[in-house]
């Protein structure tokens, strides 16, 4: 593994993403930007934040976010908050996925609510992807897998038991409408799984096939 290399790809994918919402910018009001969380996209969070654009006008949301308060260790929305809502880039609109419910399932109307405000279709949608090939939400062994991978509305709450929380995830549909689609990944193991992904396409074995074909521009980095 090489930091050098990670913040090199961070810097890479920032500008790409970047130069996509200026591009949206110019033709509409407001851009919509889609983030992953867990633990690779840190650095690539900060070397957005430090990339000129108009702020105010970007809308930030999640892809998929465990159903902890938000200033949890694991919230992906602290994730956002500590390394990309910093600066000018503090003036974005940041919607989180959580609410104060005590379920995603009690929670889910009102995230959806929220959701219908922003200027869909997404300018771009970042995804991430787990060793057991889960991309935002989408887990293998989610109960809600096949709802989520296949109804129209915009967010899904899903019970995992590999995973110690319920969580909430955009739907398949909802992430496959964005403009543009990354996938940012580091790391021998996922590069592995990648290239397993590529060479069959059974999505409820490993969900980010799903998204292969959007198309889908990987930024990986050992
Ligand atoms: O649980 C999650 O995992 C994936 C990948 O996370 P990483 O720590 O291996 O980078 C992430 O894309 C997703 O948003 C997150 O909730």
């Amino acid at each position: 593994m090489s930091d050098d290399s990670r913040k090199r790809l961070a810097a890479q994918l920032a500008e790409a993403v970047a130069e996509a919402l200026r591009a949206d910018l110019a033709r509409h009001d407001r851009a919509l930007l889609v983030l992953s969380g867990g633990s690779t996209p840190v650095p690539f969070f900060a070397a957005l934040a430090a990339c000129e654009l108009d702020w105010a006008r970007v809308q930030v949301t999640l892809a998929d976010e465990r159903w902890v308060a938000e200033d949890a260790a694991d919230s992906n929305a602290r994730l956002v908050r500590e390394h990309l809502l910093k600066g000018p880039a503090a003036a974005a609109t940041f919607v989180p996925l959580t609410t104060a419910d005590p379920t995603p399932e009690q929670g889910a109307a009102a995230v959806a609510e929220r959701l219908a405000a922003l200027a869909w279709p997404a300018s771009a949608v970042i995804l991430g992807m787990g060793g057991d090939g889960h991309t935002a939400s989408l887990f293998p062994d989610s109960r809600e897998l096949a709802l989520a991978l296949t109804t129209e509305a915009a967010a899904v709450a899903v019970r995992t038991p590999s995973q110690p929380q319920p969580r909430i995830t955009l739907s398949a549909e909802r992430l496959h409408q964005a403009r543009r689609h990354f996938l940012h990944i580091t790391g021998g193991d996922k590069r592995a799984v990648l290239a397993r992904a590529l060479a069959g396409d059974d999505v409820r074995e490993l969900p980010i096939r799903a998204f292969l074909a959007c198309p889908l521009a990987t930024y990986w980095a050992p």
